[in-house]
């Protein structure tokens, strides 16, 4: 078949978009893969499939696809991307939207800037729930939130990470760093993503606090790797470091491929993700 796709990034975190309101969409995770292989296909981080919404008050549905292939709960760079697309194809002249995702309903709303900030619901702390298995584990009590030691094992040798587990709709586990740059990510990055005490595998945050208002921050990905930007992941390291009372709303956070803002008034409370939205260039490819 001939799929049309709108190739898109927020904050050099890549998509393929689709409309799968005018094209028939039903993919093997053998296709998503070759659609995002960057040699052999367009070349995406993941791919946003944009639908009609069966639930009463939202105006889509919107579904997210790993490069591994896997679809997954919830894509924050993603979710300004969606509505950005779904503006741009005509298909709401409303500037902002609710949209149906696995995680819940999210809304994005298109700024006079070009920015869009999304309304991402609130985390998720409860571990059972991210879901995280804290068998055999001790929490450590800092502050108001609970950090949690991961062991790892690396070439035989087994060191100790403390992380802070929350989900915002999908799995993160974020550690404080002293410098981003020279953070394992590639090394640990892949052991903590697939630690045995998270099932459904998780999103790696590394994070170093600039000042109570700044952090910079690099996100492994579960199911695609290391990423310019993770929108979900910069609102979990936000939510983190003000619970344990290392940041203050409103977060800046400069990712490798651009700069994103979290706002957050603490537990129970929405979090509010805002950044750019590009779109790079449409295409059509045989799958
Ligand atoms: N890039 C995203 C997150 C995409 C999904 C993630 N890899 C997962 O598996 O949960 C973002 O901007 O939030």
């Amino acid at each position: 078949m001939k799929l049309k796709f709108t190739k898109m990034h927020g904050a050099g975190n890549d998509f393929v978009v689709i409309d799968a309101i005018n094209q028939q969409i039903d993919f093997s995770a053998a296709q998503w893969q070759a659609l995002a292989d960057r040699r052999f296909g367009v070349g995406a981080d993941q791919m946003l499939v944009v639908e009609k919404s069966t639930m009463p008050g939202c105006d889509f549905r919107y579904r997210i696809f790993n490069n591994d292939g896997g679809e997954v709960e919830q894509c924050g760079n993603g979710a300004r991307a969606f509505a950005k697309f779904v503006a741009e194809k005509g298909l709401t002249d409303r500037r902002s939207i609710a949209v149906e995702t696995m995680a819940g309903i999210i809304s994005p709303r298109l700024e006079d800037d070009g920015s869009v900030t999304v309304d991402m619901g609130a985390p998720v702390l409860e571990p059972a729930l991210v879901p995280f298995d804290t068998e055999g584990l001790q929490g450590q009590p800092e502050g108001r939130d609970t950090l949690w030691p991961l062991m790892l094992e690396l070439a035989g040798e087994k060191e100790t990470v403390l992380v802070s587990v929350l989900s915002m709709g999908n799995p993160h586990a974020v550690q404080v760093v002293p410098d981003a740059d020279t953070a394992p990510v590639e090394l640990t990055g892949p052991l903590i993503e697939q630690h045995a005490h998270f099932p459904n595998r998780v999103n790696a945050g590394f994070m170093q606090i600039v000042d109570r208002r700044h952090i910079r921050l690099r996100v492994f990905e579960r199911g695609a790797g290391e990423t310019l930007a993770c929108g979900t992941g910069a609102c979990a390291a936000a939510v983190a470091g003000i619970r344990r009372g290392l940041l203050d709303s409103p977060v800046r956070v400069d990712a490798r491929g651009g700069q994103l803002s979290i706002a957050w008034a603490g537990e129970g409370q929405p979090v509010y993700l805002t950044g750019p939205a590009v779109t790079v260039f449409e295409g059509e490819i045989s799958l």
